[in-house]
């Protein structure tokens, strides 16, 4: 007879479930104990979110139910209302949930808490491994759910592939934008469901940079390989959502569509490494495509297929959303359609001629607009990091907010681009001279402002910036120059501005847009 059971012989089963549950609390409360001493050594607290259910279990339900409602942007705020920040500049926009038994999350959107996770304590914070196990599946080891030499060794292996001659093959990005403008029509006004195309459209030029070869989805509407890449990306951001509630989602469809990009990328790995070094080496020039470039500096199939994997995501949905809102304000704001077209025909002449790479760099207004979209829609909104080793942020704790907040090792800090480039206080306030209110979307500002260090940075920055920048802003430039050179006049068929945040921000409702040829 065992200790346990002998034991029972004397003790009744509602005196021993009575200790259990004892120990159990006994047990998180000195957790706890000592995680909150370790958290005052290395800083402080920050405000803490409050939320009504014990536990506060209900904060997933709220933060998806948000997602759903396309209400993330007012959830963040109340969040950093309630904890007493608000946007005339009172209070740290750091805040923190305790959930679970002794789990911690921080959120911020104070630039000197976001340039210290992404510059200068680089090496405090990262990816981590909870990221990392979270997005295996789908990113495996790549450059995106990698911390330390990992990442290092894939941010050198890619680094090669986005050379200027590279990043300058307007050819490539010509062909697909010809069948955009057709799809678009006659330039006779009727409503155009603008977003999709952009979703094809970047799709194509990205799978055709990467593979050399395109999926072709503006040939056909239907694209199973679309519809996989997009379900993909679902399931994983409502992952993220979930919290700990995730382990109750289907996957299947997850990794039915993982299995339909793996079987299309596959021939594309064993046709580039059935090349030797040599022949590969030979085959090097500009029109090289970048399986074939990856293939120079790696022989593993699984390595490639999740850089490919990475760039596919990393390059095609954060182009096609981005010009999603810029023609959706261009819509609406048809004297800055005028001043870009005046730029444009300034600088290639009335005959249509495609512009350069240089000529991309050089037109000014172009570039603003492209900001200004950045600025008010960052494609990528909210971030993550996790404290790699016991650490603190520069800002947000203590009882004035003004000191350190403390990050024992594993805690993990949401930052947002998105709530902090919409921060009023970190613009000039109104006045004449600057009448530019910084939740609206005009262009000229950036004439006269420039956003102070960390206060813009829809690229990220510090040593893992985009590593795709210079590409994703020529694609853009070249394909809103190519547009506007074929149409005058665009028509806003309601669109409005509300605001759907997956992994990327996209128009809630979409893009419906009418062309004109000529101005009526
Ligand atoms: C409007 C267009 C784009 C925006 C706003 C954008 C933004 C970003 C941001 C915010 C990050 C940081 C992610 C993080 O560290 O968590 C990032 C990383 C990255 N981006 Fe982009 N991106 C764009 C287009 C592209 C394109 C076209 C490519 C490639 C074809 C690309 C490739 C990458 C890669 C490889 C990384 C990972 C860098 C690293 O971790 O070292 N991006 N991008």
């Amino acid at each position: 007879m065992s200790h346990l059971e002998m034991a029972l012989q004397y003790l009744s089963w509602k005196y021993v479930a009575a200790v259990l549950v004892a120990i159990y609390i006994a047990s998180v409360q000195i957790r706890r104990y000592v995680s909150a001493k370790g958290i005052q050594k290395l800083g402080g607290e920050s405000p803490r979110i409050k939320t009504r259910v014990f536990y506060s279990l209900d904060f997933p339900f709220w933060s998806t139910r948000a997602s759903r409602n396309n209400r993330t942007v007012d959830f963040f705020d109340w969040m950093y209302e309630h904890t007493g920040t608000d946007s005339n500049g009172t209070g740290t926009y750091t805040s923190e949930l305790h959930i679970l038994e002794n789990a911690r999350v921080i959120f911020t959107a104070d630039p000197e808490n976001i340039k210290a996770l992404l510059t200068t304590q680089f090496q405090d914070f990262g990816k981590g491994q909870q990221f990392h196990d979270e997005w295996k599946d789908f990113l495996g080891d790549s450059i995106f759910t990698t911390d330390g030499q990992l990442w290092h060794n894939s941010r050198q292996l890619l680094r090669p592939m986005f050379i200027r001659e590279k990043v300058a093959d307007l050819d490539l990005i010509e062909s697909h934008v010809r069948k955009l403008i057709a799809l678009i029509g006659p330039g006779d006004g009727k409503m155009v469901v603008l977003h999709k195309l952009f979703f094809r459209f970047s799709l194509d030029a990205s799978t055709h940079f990467l593979f050399g070869h395109s999926v072709g989805s503006l040939d056909s509407e239907q694209s199973t390989f679309a519809a996989a890449f997009d379900e993909v990306q679902r399931v994983q951001s409502m992952e993220g959502r979930l919290g700990p509630f995730k382990y109750f989602q289907s996957k299947k469809s997850f990794y039915d569509g993982i299995k339909i990009v793996e079987n299309f990328i596959e021939p594309f790995i064993t046709d580039a490494l059935a090349m030797s070094p040599d022949e590969l080496e030979s085959k090097l020039s500009k029109s090289d495509n970048f399986i074939q470039a990856l293939a120079r500096f790696t022989r593993d199939p699984k390595v490639m297929r999740d850089q490919l994997f990475a760039l596919l995501l990393a390059g095609r949905d954060t182009t096609a959303s981005t010009l999603s809102w810029l023609f959706l304000e261009l819509s609406k704001n048809p004297r800055v359609v005028k001043k870009l077209r005046a730029e444009i025909n300034e600088v290639l002449g009335e005959g249509g001629q495609p512009p350069s790479y240089q000529n991309i760099k050089d037109m000014k207004y172009l570039n603003y607009t492209i900001n200004e979209t950045l600025r008010l829609y960052p494609v990528v909104p909210f971030n993550v990091r996790a404290s790699l080793i016991d650490t603190s942020l520069p800002r947000g704790g203590g009882p004035d907010g003004k000191g350190p907040v403390g990050c024992l090792k594993g805690t993990p800090v949401g930052y947002s681009t998105l709530q902090m480039q919409r921060r009023r206080d970190l613009y000039p306030p109104l006045s004449p001279e600057f009448p530019y209110d910084p939740l609206e979307w005009v262009p000229d500002r950036w004439a006269t402002w420039t956003p102070k260090a960390w206060n813009f940075i829809p690229f990220n920055g510090g040593p893992r910036i985009c590593i795709g920048q210079q590409f994703a802003m020529v694609e853009m430039g070249y394909t809103i120059v190519r547009i506007l050179q074929e149409f005058e006049q665009l028509v806003d068929y309601g669109n409005d501005r509300s605001m759907h945040t997956d992994i990327i921000l996209t128009p809630a409702n979409g893009v419906k847009v009418g062309f004109l040829k000529q101005a009526r």
